[in-house]
């Protein structure tokens, strides 16, 4: 295990740079307002919607997830930006950083799932077998999310070393021998599930090519068209995907092996926990993407949001009109 004192000192007086005190900060603040408007609203529009099909229940998970996530970022806006806040990036490191990885592995999952959904619509799409099995798809959401709670719990029990201004710089520091294998176990783990999962998207995206250029030869130009449309969505889901994730997952092992192996010059681990915030702001960047894919896959959601804005934009007209009338009232009596 590294030690802790002269590595720690040297990494601390790196990352106590403008870049971390007042970059990302700005940049997550912008991240926190644009992802709560477009999660809230995809909240509200979901909710209304019944879970009908396996399809709308991923989503549903997905959208909670992301709002979860979401929540976790003022902590880390108020812990980085050094404003004498620091017991606040204790707690990050021991509770809302925890929550922020295990809800973006939970969305990378679900991800997943809804490629996979997504490519059984496009090889059987008459087949009712999606939709009948509720149950199982509510049974599989919520195993998910206990098995990465399960994993995660360790890392905030094991985070237990006493907070000062000085530990807290690094979230390595705060762990026990055991709490910093075990954060290596969970890096591992989720390093396994996100190439798995990028894997099977790739395979589905693979596969539905290949069905829709089978039809592409046997149907007419309209049908083709049709159908092109839905070989694009695929495709939003792997871009997102692309962006979101596959940065931070080529960054994320050798800064985990610089938090708990020695070998690595100060220079070397400084470089390596730019490049791991830096992917892993882009990581974050899929809360406010997701709801572009609900958009664009689900259109029970498209049309909620558009029946809900058609709503509130003849409300306000009435609301106009009434005023308008009121007005000319006022003024014929004076
Ligand atoms: N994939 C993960 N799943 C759950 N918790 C994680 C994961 N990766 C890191 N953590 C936990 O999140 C906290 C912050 O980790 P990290 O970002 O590596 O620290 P730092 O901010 O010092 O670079 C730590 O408690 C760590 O154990």
């Amino acid at each position: 295990m590294e030690d802790s004192g002269t590595h720690g000192e040297e990494v601390s007086t790196g990352i106590d740079s403008r870049v971390n005190q007042v970059f990302f900060p700005v940049a997550y603040t912008i991240l926190f307002i644009a992802g709560s408007m477009m999660n809230g609203l995809a909240i509200i529009v979901f909710f209304q919607l019944p879970s009908k099909s396996n399809f709308i229940i991923f989503l549903k998970n997905s959208v909670i997830s992301d709002t979860l996530m979401i929540m976790t970022f003022p902590f880390k806006i108020l812990g980085d930006a050094k404003l004498g806040l620091w017991p606040l990036k204790g707690f990050a490191c021991r509770f809302t950083s925890v929550v922020f990885y295990f809800t973006m592995y939970i969305s990378i999952i679900f991800l997943g799932l809804i490629t996979i959904d997504r490519y059984k619509k496009t090889v059987k799409p008459f087949d009712k077998s999606c939709t009948k099995n509720l149950f199982s798809a509510k049974i599989l959401s919520a195993s998910i999310w206990i098995i990465m709670f399960l994993l995660s719990l360790p890392n905030m029990i094991l985070t237990n070393k006493e907070l000062t201004p000085k530990s807290v710089r690094s979230c390595a520091k705060l762990k026990s021998e055991f709490g910093l294998v075990w954060h290596e176990i969970v890096n591992y783990t989720c390093q396994i599930i996100f190439w798995v999962t990028f894997a099977i998207i790739v395979v589905c995206y693979l596969l539905i090519t290949k069905k829709l250029f089978q039809s592409y030869k046997r149907t007419r130009r309209e049908q083709t068209q049709c159908r092109k449309r839905v070989n694009m969505k695929v495709f939003i889901i792997i871009g997102v995907f692309f962006v979101s994730f596959v940065p931070y997952h080529f960054a994320r092992i050798p800064y985990t092996l610089s938090q708990t192996r020695d070998g690595f010059r100060c220079s070397a681990h400084y470089t390596l926990f730019y490049v791991k915030e830096s992917t892993l702001f882009l990581s974050s960047l899929n809360a406010c993407l997701d709801p572009f894919i609900y958009f664009f896959l689900c259109r029970s959601f498209r049309n909620s949001l558009l029946a809900m804005w058609k709503k509130r934009r003849g409300s306000l007209s009435l609301y106009t009109r009434r005023q308008e009338y009121n007005t000319s009232n006022a003024e014929t009596k004076i």
